[in-house]
């Protein structure tokens, strides 16, 4: 028989449990309520108060027009792929030099602009400006693709260069004979106007960007080091205008990628002496990486979502997600874990919230009827800012958990420092500008790059890195980078021209109008 006494204190001590918990419920969505409402994230420097530039536009007529694409196309038809960082296609490099020199002979030709060619195959401009005392910043872009087999479910011939449908295909249009192609078009066009830059600027176009730039960029850094550059800012690929990509956000964004993942390539290797095949061991070298390499897809890293600056991202998108991921996203400190729960399933969202874990090589075996003595496999890992290159390890060495898989670091490196992003920093500011001259109602927000690119190695030149370019791409486009049908649209490739053609004007600014920033935050 229960003691009725004891019934009413376990009643009594419930009852209390239960008003804590609504209690804590309620406080922390009251908090989460105001912190939503008071997430006035404005547009920033009021445009209004800008310094006046040169106001020169880009008007192409269809000759012009048709000339400008013909100019990429014909860059994409040059197979400038590298394959590793020992063989790379240097005779089209050098017919790409030649290439560029006849597409844009006022560059070429022109006493503002100082061209050197570095490590044989990468470019360097230097364009001079009136204005000696305004610190110079650096465009940067890359000639060199990835492989692109003919044999894939291309809809156009990777290296065709040929039309579909508005876009014009192939490996590199996208990643980043685009840049490239719309950096040097937007100079020849504004120098063909007659205009001189009053802020000097630099274009670094690396050669083997695919394979870590240790030739390209890195001479380049080393050229500029050795003159005693500093730069304003670097603006290079990495990320974009993102349109239907992030699930219930209105509208398309300009993200501005304020830093980038570390990354890391593991080789995994198992050894045994061969034998016959009709005397197999129990597990063999195949058998026993395969387990490992499976048990690493099985463990996903950690989620670290809102732990990096996709955090600072998100928040200042949030007023223009709809209700309830306004409500949500305004307050990752508490829905966090939600959120990157619902962002793991899609691979591209994914990015944002882990380490990513990709097997991308597997090697093994001599012959159908010999044991391989020898396997295995390479693991590229793209690191979140919230994690290090040595925790990454460790969790790789404790996930394998096997003393006969050898892990050999390929190569490996942190996460790169994040830029500032405030209203005071020239590099961000000037680029959300030259993105709202062209698109006057977009969202524009600091993003974060998820793959890598030759900026981290400027990281000594200039402490404002940022990764952007002014394409918009839709859902299943960030697939097409390194895949297949990688592809631009007219306007994408248009925009990309008059984005640069504008920047240089923006950025003849000595400096930001004064910050009256509107957003208030808890
Ligand atoms: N940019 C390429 C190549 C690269 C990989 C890793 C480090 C640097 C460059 C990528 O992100 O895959
Ligand atoms: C997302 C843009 C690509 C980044 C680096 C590269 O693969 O060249
Ligand atoms: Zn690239
Ligand atoms: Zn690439």
């Amino acid at each position: 028989m229960t003691d009725p006494g004891k019934k009413f204190r376990i009643v009594k001590f419930l009852k209390i449990i239960i008003s804590c918990a609504v209690l804590t419920i309620a406080s922390l969505l009251t908090v989460a309520t105001i912190r939503t409402l008071s997430m006035d994230v404005n547009a920033g420097l009021q445009l209004a108060n800008w310094e006046k530039t040169t106001n020169l536009s880009l008007v192409l007529d269809r000759h012009e027009r048709e000339q400008l694409f013909a100019n990429l196309k014909d860059a994409i038809r040059i197979r400038t792929v590298s394959y590793s960082q020992t063989n790379l296609n240097t005779s089209a490099l050098l017919l790409f030099d030649r290439f560029i020199r006849k597409a844009f002979p006022t560059v070429f030709s022109s006493s503002k602009v100082k061209h050197e060619l570095v490590a044989n195959y990468s470019h360097l401009f230097w364009v001079q400006g009136s204005r000696p005392e305004l610190q110079p910043y650096m465009l940067l872009a890359h000639t060199d693709v990835v492989p692109a087999s003919e044999d894939d479910a291309w809809e156009v011939p990777p290296f065709s260069g040929d039309e579909k449908d508005g876009f014009i295909y192939g490996r590199g249009t996208m990643d980043d004979k685009g840049s490239v192609m719309g950096i040097l078009a937007a100079l020849e066009y504004i120098l063909m106007k007659g205009y001189t830059p009053q802020r000097g600027f630099y274009i670094g176009l690396g050669h083997d960007e695919e394979v870590h730039g240790l030739n390209g960029a890195v001479n380049i850094v080393r050229l500029l080091k050795e003159r005693g550059v500093k730069l304003l800012f670097v603006l290079d690929e990495g990320s974009a205008i993102l349109d239907g990509i992030l699930k219930g956000l209105d509208g398309p964004a300009a993200l501005i990628a304020t830093s980038e993942k570390g990354a890391t390539v593991l080789k995994l290797s198992v050894s045994m002496p061969p034998s016959h095949a009709s005397m197999p061991p129990r597990e063999t070298t195949i058998g026993i990486l395969a387990a490992a390499v499976k048990r690493l897809e099985e463990n996903p890293m950690k989620r670290l979502f809102g732990l990096g600056p996709e955090g600072g991202m998100f928040e200042h998108l949030a007023h223009k997600f709809r209700f309830p991921l306004n409500f949500v996203m305004s307050n990752l400190w508490l829905f966090a874990p939600l959120i990157a729960r619902i962002m793991e399933r899609n691979e591209t969202t994914n990015a944002f919230v882990r380490t990513t874990t990709a097997v991308t090589m597997f090697n093994a075996g001599v012959k159908e009827n010999v044991i391989a003595s020898y396997a295995e496999a390479f693991v590229n890992m793209r690191i979140h800012s919230a994690q290090t290159l040595k925790e990454v390890l460790e969790c790789v060495e404790s996930t394998v958990g096997d003393p006969r898989v050898k892990i050999e670091v390929v190569y490996g490196f942190d996460p790169l420092p994040i830029s500032p992003y405030d209203e005071t920093s020239f590099g961000f500011q000037i680029i959300k500008k030259t993105v709202l001259d062209m698109f006057p109602s977009m969202i524009v927000a600091p993003g974060m790059c998820i793959a890598n690119t030759d900026s981290r190695h400027f990281k000594d030149l200039s402490s404002s890195i940022y990764r952007f370019t002014p394409a918009i791409y839709k859902p299943g486009d960030a697939q097409r980078f390194h895949g297949i049908n990688e592809r631009t649209s007219r306007e994408n490739y248009e925009g990309m021209v008059q984005f640069f053609f504008r920047l240089f004007q923006n950025c003849d600014i000595k400096k930001l109008p004064e910050s009256h920033t509107s957003v208030h935050e808890l």
